[in-house]
């Protein structure tokens, strides 16, 4: 409390002055009265007041300003003082006081507005027309540009020396990280607080103080919010992950902290979520903190789309999910099968009446499962699948209501990696989690026009992990660090939550619906009858796509040969058996293919059978590993059935 009353007289010391010195004065008196006065002294008052009344003479008599506002001033002052004196406490003391405290402040406030206008206004000319030679900056060691605190001088300083001296300086408030405050920025050409924040470098070199200075647009535009970082309580390898915290995906999740120790949580069900950042800035640290609270909630059905080949990221929580895509083919059919998911989600709430016979509109957990989408590198889906920036749209548009949900992670955040124009997905991105970035440029991108300017600098995240929120909960830029979550205990997690009694999962999450067609099926199935229904629809059946030995896809007008080639084993084809199989006619020219694969060493030609050329598949001795070779069955990245 005194330390606060204190600073705050600090801070007005000029304001209080004229009072100070008139309520000090009149306490003197009163003192004086108490002790006794004699003759000496009352003849001492009357010589000082003699000698004032003589310097405003004077002081008027040379149109001397100065000389007679100072004449003055100690005139009344020993006045008040002497009727303290002769009178102690008492009410012509209190109206003497009165009247010369008022008094001095009717000269002293204009004259007090006057010199802080033209202290400001000499600084502002001072810094623009630069009278010292560049470089040198602003002289700042004149009196008077000071605060009540080391800080405040510090900040006060440093910004006469950039040329914008503050207006005002809020009182500097203290947290266990650091300082900050707000600074009312003068009037003038490049002073706003977006000129400042873009010149942030040049300021935290002029305040000289140790620490993270950061800047942000204040609730006006010359308002700057200054925040000087001393101490990082989120600094270190990383922050353990806690484990599971929720069983719902209702319920917010948590992903990290803030500095003073509050978590920050992610509301999946508000809607979908983006994550992005640099490479190696922590995404799929994130990812994977999401994931392994959602593999533990009962109402979610996990899928992921995993465009690093072989499902780097994602793989480990392959036993949790639906399905698993890892490459452009199957991420088209896991889309698809959540459009048609999505479509027969709609029809059945189309089908349900609330307790007013209202139509429902919103998917609930009593509906059944939410489906959550986990996409890792969206940037690389949509470059090589451009075609699916179409679906995605939609799905991102429409799905929420059906109590789907995306979650996207990318590391380049250009528009073309939301899908290019018309079908730039980002607006449906609710929550945004965004990770350190190299530079500012893509800051815009992805947490959305103007972040860089209102303080959201990802660019100024200085370690892997660390992030800013945005989302319905978390409007203001602030920074925090997800957890780290790491090999093992992602490993125990997707193990601990497997779908039990069934490695292929079938068990754990029973389905409405009898085992689905081959192809996902757009049409919306019946919901089941009686329970809660419609939530589990379709595992999709993703399958894998024939490629050739080196991987690539097999063009669908050559699929028939080839297989006809692998059926025909040793004995091998020859073009009328072709023709006669249906394969082709005589009139196809499958010469051209079958030099392809010879030259690739997939084929080759041995001897003639009724005079025809006979082809022998020779690839079988350069296919990859029954997992992988080329099958009707699905492939072991995208398991299918629940
Ligand atoms: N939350 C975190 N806390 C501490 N360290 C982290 C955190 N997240 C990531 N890291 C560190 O950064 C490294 C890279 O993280 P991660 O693999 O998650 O990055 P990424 O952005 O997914 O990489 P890529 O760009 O290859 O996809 C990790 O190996 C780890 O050392």
């Amino acid at each position: 409390m005194a330390e606060a009353v204190c600073r705050w007289c600090g801070r007005l010391r000029y304001e209080l002055a004229p009072a100070a010195t008139s309520f000090g004065m009149t306490c003197l008196g009163w003192l004086h009265h108490g002790v006794g006065v004699d003759p000496a002294a009352y003849a001492g008052y009357g010589l000082g007041i003699a000698a004032t009344g003589g310097l405003v003479w004077g002081g008027l008599k040379f149109k001397s300003t100065v000389a007679t506002s100072l004449g003055v001033a100690s005139a009344g002052t020993l006045i008040n003082a002497t009727i303290g004196a002769v009178t102690g406490p008492s009410v012509p003391s209190l109206i003497a006081g009165g009247v010369v405290t008022i008094s001095s402040y009717a000269v002293y406030v204009p004259w007090l507005v006057k010199a802080r206008h033209d202290r400001i206004a000499l600084q502002i000319k001072a810094a623009k027309t630069a009278p010292l030679p560049d470089g040198m900056g602003v002289n700042v060691g004149q009196p008077g540009v000071t605060g009540d605190t080391e800080e405040e001088t510090a900040l006060r300083r440093a910004l006469v020396a950039l040329g914008v001296p503050a207006v005002d300086v809020s009182r500097i408030v203290f947290t266990d990280t650091g300082w900050w405050a707000t600074v009312t920025l003068p009037p003038g050409k490049n002073t706003s607080a977006q000129a400042v924040i873009a010149k942030r470098q040049q300021l935290q070199a002029n305040l000289n103080l140790p620490g993270r200075l950061r800047l942000t647009e204040g609730a006006q535009a010359n308002q700057l919010i200054v925040r000087l970082q001393t101490t990082d309580p989120l600094a270190g390898p990383g922050i353990p992950w806690p484990g599971v915290r929720v069983s719902s995906i209702e319920q917010p999740i948590p992903v990290g902290i803030y500095p003073d120790g509050t978590e920050i949580l992610i509301d999946l069900v508000d809607g979908h979520v983006l994550i992005a950042g640099g490479t190696n800035k922590g995404k799929s640290g994130a990812v994977n903190v999401l994931a392994a609270n959602l593999v533990a909630c009962d109402d979610v059905a996990l899928a992921g789309i995993d465009m690093k080949p072989g499902a780097l990221e994602l793989g480990p929580w392959q036993q949790n999910m639906v399905a698993l895509a890892d490459d452009p083919d199957t991420a088209r059919q896991v889309l698809i099968w959540l459009k048609g998911e999505m479509t027969r989600r709609g029809k059945y709430l189309a089908t349900l009446r609330g307790p007013k016979g209202e139509r429902v509109k919103k998917w609930t957990r009593e509906h059944g499962k939410y489906i959550v989408l986990i996409i890792d590198e969206l940037a690389e889906l949509l470059r090589q699948a451009p075609d699916v920036a179409a679906e995605l749209m939609t799905l991102m548009q429409v799905s929420r209501a059906m109590g789907i949900r995306i979650i996207a992670a990318t590391q380049s955040p250009s528009e073309q990696a939301f899908g290019g124009k018309g079908t730039d997905t980002r607006q449906q991105f609710g929550t945004r989690i965004g990770l350190p970035v190299n530079e500012p440029t893509p800051i815009n991108m992805i947490m959305g026009t103007g972040a860089y300017g209102q303080g959201w600098r990802l660019d100024e995240l200085d370690l892997p992990g660390k992030t800013m929120v945005s989302s319905e909960r978390y409007t203001e830029p602030r920074e925090g660090r997800c957890y780290w979550i790491d090999e093992e205990q992602i490993l125990a997690t997707s193990l601990e939550h497997a779908p039990a009694g069934d490695d292929e999962g079938g068990e754990a999450r029973p389905h409405p619906q009898p085992e689905p067609d081959p192809d996902p099926d757009p049409e919306p199935p019946t919901p089941p009858s009686g329970g809660p229904g419609g939530g589990g629809g379709e595992r999709p059946r993703l399958r894998a796509v024939p490629t050739f030995p080196d991987g690539s896809r097999i063009p669908e007008n050559r699929q028939p040969l080839w297989e006809a080639l692998q059926q025909a084993g040793p004995q091998g084809l020859t073009k009328p058996e072709a023709v006669r199989r249906g394969i082709c006619n005589h009139h196809t020219s499958i010469a051209p293919w079958l030099a392809q694969w010879i030259t690739a060493g997939w084929v080759q030609e041995d001897g003639k059978r009724d005079r025809a050329v006979v082809y022998v598949l020779t690839a079988a001795r350069h296919a990859p590993t029954p997992e992988a070779s080329v099958t009707d069955e699905e492939s072991t990245a995208c398991r299918t059935s629940l």
